[in-house]
């Protein structure tokens, strides 16, 4: 492997997380993330109907309009998800910016760059108390979900995934 990324289990229940987009990857991070968090806003002018049924149970805030830069003004970790490169590098400036004003780390993941992003989006299993994160320092993302498939068929699939 050319860069290695080592796998840091963090505890993230208490962030405060922004995501901008509320499509088909978005919904993938957010039912991942919501195993391990609960403070969750979507950013986004139109969400899927998964979103739509997250919202309705409670589980995440949904902002109903485009990105905007205030809204990562408060955030712990920020993921951009939109189906706009523009969009998605404003995000990346906006949270660097805010950075640099307040000296509090943003964690920062960006859909379609991974040169932006902080830390890499992993796969996850979950079964009972092991956590399984899976990971190609952004090389191969398509193996790495064939790796997570596999892994599944010989667990057994668990409800989250
Ligand atoms: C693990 C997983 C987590 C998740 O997303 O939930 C994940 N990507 C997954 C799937 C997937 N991604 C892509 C395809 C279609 C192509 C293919 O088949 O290869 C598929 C397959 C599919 O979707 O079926 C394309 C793609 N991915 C990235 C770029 C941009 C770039 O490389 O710069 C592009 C081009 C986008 C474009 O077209 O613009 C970037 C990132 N994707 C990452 C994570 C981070 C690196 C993790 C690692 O390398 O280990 C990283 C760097 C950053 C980040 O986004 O945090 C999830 C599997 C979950 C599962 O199924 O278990
Ligand atoms: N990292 C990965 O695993 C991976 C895999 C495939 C694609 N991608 C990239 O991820 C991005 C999203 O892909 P998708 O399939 O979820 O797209 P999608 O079309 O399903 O969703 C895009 C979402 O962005 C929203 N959006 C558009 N403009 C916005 C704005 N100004 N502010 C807030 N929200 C806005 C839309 O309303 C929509 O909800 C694309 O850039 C794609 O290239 C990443």
């Amino acid at each position: 492997m050319a860069k290695a990324y080592f796998p840091m289990f963090v505890d993230i229940s208490q962030m405060k997380i922004i995501v901008v987009g509320g499509g088909t990857i978005a919904t993938r991070r957010i039912k991942t993330l919501l195993q391990f968090a609960s403070d969750i806003t979507v950013i986004s002018p139109e969400i899927t109907d998964q979103l739509k049924k997250l919202e309705a149970a409670g589980k995440i805030r949904h902002i109903c309009r485009t990105y905007q830069e205030a809204d990562i003004a408060e955030a712990d970790m920020v993921l951009s998800a939109a189906d706009s490169s523009k969009v998605n590098n404003q995000v990346a400036e906006d949270c660097k910016k805010r950075e640099y004003a307040t000296g509090r780390k943003i964690l920062i993941s960006i859909a379609d760059d991974r040169s932006k992003c902080d830390f890499y989006f992993p796969s996850v299993i979950v079964r009972d108390e092991v956590v399984i994160g899976i990971n190609s320092g952004g090389q191969d993302p398509g193996k790495v979900k064939q790796v997570r498939r596999k892994l599944e068929d010989v667990m057994g699939r668990g409800d989250m995934m």
